[in-house]
């Protein structure tokens, strides 16, 4: 079986983990971290995984802590297949460096360039291009959620071109020092944000020119999607495409589902691990098809849309499965993804 080591086990990282963990063609060689946290403590006393140090130089802070460590990060790469980089984006050159060195094969995830690896992957549009590939870029949350929904989009209505504005999360949960706390921050302030070529990076032919802003919420992004297309399609035929995509959700608003909070809270109901949420929700209500127009709204659960995105990246860098419907059905039922 495939082994798979875990470089930075925070908000991504530690979903990763324990979705290699659920999977019964991988398993975990070990996971990293810089810190004795209690995210370190629990990795070790509740999860069993074996816990490896990104700096070596902080090993008595574990040892104090009473952390058990198996090694180094570089220790931990010698034993694995592949290494999934979930340390704070613009790290990752330095660890490319590493693993070229230790011959290992590495997922980044979208706060690395796409440079970085010169490939990058989302599952539906373009799986085959990482097969046996060396390196390859999960892409951002924001990304992987707008390419869902216009994959699915263009396949019926052939997209001319598409324009998004993201409304995206101050900070994640527990990250108490980001903000804003009481303002709206168009972030990037320049035209267009990063999203709009990043879904480029997979998914080539599509026009796509984003913008985006800031707002004092940790729950979820929220996008609104504008979009041209050349078919005659009606707004039925988008609801069903959607409908039929897994890895995305047709919700109602008017079954209580009207806001990123209560879509949280329908996590919850669904008994996810964490409370994640992978699907990308899209209001049936603002699906609207106007003459050569189609107008939607989607949110997007930032900390756990790109986790299923991971484990078929691993499938594929690692050429355990070779069709990528194969991959996602097998992901999505280890994860009770709908
Ligand atoms: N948080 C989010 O909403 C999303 C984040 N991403 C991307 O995932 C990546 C990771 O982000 P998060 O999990 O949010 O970050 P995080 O800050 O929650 O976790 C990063 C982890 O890496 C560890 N770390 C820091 N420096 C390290 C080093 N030199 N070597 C080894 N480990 C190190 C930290 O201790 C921490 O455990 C980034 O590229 C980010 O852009 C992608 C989608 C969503
Ligand atoms: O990938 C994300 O957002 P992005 O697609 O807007 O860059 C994650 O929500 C992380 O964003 P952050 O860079 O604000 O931590």
């Amino acid at each position: 079986m495939k082994s798979v080591a875990i470089n930075g086990y925070g908000t991504i990282g530690k979903r990763v983990a324990d979705a290699v963990a659920a999977q019964d063609d991988m398993k975990i060689i070990g996971v990293s971290k810089t810190r004795p946290n209690y995210e370190a403590r629990t990795a070790v006393e509740e999860k069993g995984y074996d816990l490896y140090i990104g700096i070596p130089e902080k090993e008595q802070l574990f040892k104090d802590a009473g952390i058990e460590i198996a090694g180094t990060v570089e220790n931990m790469i010698q034993e694995a297949d592949v290494v999934v980089d979930c340390t704070p984006g613009s790290i990752g050159p330095q660890n490319l460096e590493m693993y070229k060195k230790a011959g290992i094969k590495a997922i980044y995830q979208g706060g690395e360039d796409h440079e970085l690896t010169g490939l990058s992957f989302n599952a539906i549009s373009n799986y085959d291009d990482s097969y046996g590939a060396d390196y390859t870029r999960v892409v951002s949350c924001n990304t992987t959620g707008l390419t869902r929904t216009l994959y699915t989009i263009d396949k019926i209505a052939d997209i001319k071109k598409a324009r998004a504005v993201m409304v995206r999360r101050g900070s994640d949960p527990s990250e108490v020092k980001k903000g804003p706390i009481n303002s709206i921050v168009p972030n990037p302030p320049t035209v267009p944000s990063h999203h709009g070529p990043d879904v480029k990076t997979v998914m080539n032919r599509i026009d796509v020119t984003t913008m985006a802003l800031l707002v004092p919420t940790t729950l979820m992004h929220q996008h609104n999607i504008m979009v041209e297309i050349n078919n005659n399609v009606e707004t039925e035929d988008i609801v069903e495409a959607l409908e039929k995509r897994s890895r995305v959700l047709v919700i109602d608003a008017s079954e209580g589902l009207g806001s990123t909070a209560e879509l949280m809270e329908y996590a919850k109901e669904l008994g996810r691990n964490r409370n994640d949420l992978y699907e990308i929700p899209v209001w049936r209500e603002s699906i609207n098809v106007v003459e050569n127009e189609l107008f939607y709204m989607q949110a997007v659960h930032q900390e756990s849309d790109v986790i299923p995105e991971n484990i078929d990246a691993i499938r594929a860098i690692l050429e355990i499965e070779s069709d990528k419907e194969k991959s996602i059905a097998k992901t999505n039922k280890s994860m009770g993804i709908l």
